[in-house]
């Protein structure tokens, strides 16, 4: 189902909860929302569509994969940038790593320890700031 983009800075401010198998549904809704939103936007995590849930979807190189429960194991390379997000109106400065290792589970629920790097890395930084009730 393709869902609204929630804009309520409050409600993003919250901070998500453990993503379980019953929330298979919320990671398909997360993958034709951000189908539908494919022209402006590379990454949504489930809060943007209403989920407090620990669940993110990155588009890798036109492949959208899902992750749940996703951490940041260790980053490196630290630098400054400016982000947008379909949530927010205009663009904020913020740090970002060109590299980092993210452990999380796939949409099958197979554990997965993960390396990326360049906009890759930065769209799943993004994405877990989401989770923890961080826009940008
Ligand atoms: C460079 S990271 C930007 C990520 C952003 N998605 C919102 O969560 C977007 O514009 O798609």
């Amino acid at each position: 189902m393709i869902r609204e983009i929630v804009k309520d800075e409050l409600f993003l401010a919250i901070k998500s909860e453990e993503a379980t198998k019953k929330d298979y549904q919320i990671a398909i809704d997360l993958v034709d929302t951000l189908r539908a939103h494919a022209d402006e936007c590379v990454g949504m995590a489930a809060n943007m569509i209403g989920f407090s849930k620990n669940i993110i979807i990155v588009n890798v190189h036109e492949d959208y994969v899902i992750m749940y429960n996703p951490v940041i194991l260790s980053k490196e390379g630290e630098y400054e940038t400016e982000e947008g997000c379909l949530s927010l109106v205009g663009s904020r400065k913020c740090t970002r790593y060109k590299k980092i290792e993210v452990e999380y589970s796939d949409i099958n629920w197979k554990k997965k320890v993960k390396k990326f790097s360049g906009f890759t890395a930065q769209i799943v930084q993004h994405e877990v700031d989401h989770l923890h009730g961080v826009i940008i």
